[in-house]
């Protein structure tokens, strides 16, 4: 499904490099690694908001460039922090999939305004945005963060639903969470390792 080939990234300074991996059609992927490593920068070109520095990337076999123009929907970005935007909650959810909202249990809050909402249920639209449009790839940024126990839960297994039918590739600061994910890749010191 994505492919990296000897990817770099730098800002100045080199975020990474020599990132080889790949990563299925189907399943669900962990990435751990400390602040500043760069798990939300390999996110965001898997997701062809950034562009790389050096390698390539093919997402469902294509070079990225050509990717971005033709596979834009086909891989969507979470956002780390809650991005919610003016109007309802519906009218935040883009796509309106009545299972994840059921799911994260947002239907009571659909007609609440979005900016209006406490960090947490900001976070869970913002989560909800992106799997409500039923990509084949969902890179999920922090996506338990500002959560609480019950709804990490609730998300994390609607989430382990979701990658028996695609991909899903999400960070987390807490290695408990992501023992349940098929793989588990760490990136640290400028490279990116898978761990199992
Ligand atoms: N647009 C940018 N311009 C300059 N530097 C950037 C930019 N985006 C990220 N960086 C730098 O790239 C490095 C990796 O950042 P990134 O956000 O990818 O790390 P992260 O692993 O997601 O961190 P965290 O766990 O804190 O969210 C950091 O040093 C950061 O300052």
């Amino acid at each position: 499904m994505i492919r990296a080939v000897d990817l770099g990234k730098r800002y100045g300074d080199y975020v990474f490099r020599h990132v080889n991996v790949e990563l299925p059609e189907r399943g669900l992927v962990a990435l751990v690694g400390p602040n500043g490593s760069g798990k939300t920068t390999l996110l965001k070109i898997f997701a062809m908001l950034t562009e790389p520095t050096e390698g390539e990337v093919y997402i469902m076999g294509t070079p990225w460039r050509e990717a971005r123009a033709r596979h834009r929907g086909d891989v969507l970005y979470s956002h780390q922090e809650p991005l919610v935007y003016s109007g309802t909650v519906e009218d935040n959810l883009v796509c309106n999939d009545g299972d994840v909202v059921d799911a994260l249990g947002l239907r009571p809050l659909l007609r609440h305004k979005a900016k209006s909402l406490s960090g947490g249920y900001k976070k869970l639209v913002t989560v909800a945005r992106v799997l409500a449009c039923r990509p084949k790839a969902a890179l999920l940024d922090e996506p338990t963060a500002y959560l609480d126990p019950e709804k990490r839960r609730r998300l994390l297994d609607y989430v382990a639903q979701y990658a028996k039918k695609a991909l899903v590739v999400w960070t987390t600061h807490y290695p408990p969470e992501a023992e349940n994910s098929d793989a588990l890749y760490e990136m640290r010191d400028g490279a990116l390792r898978r761990v199992r």
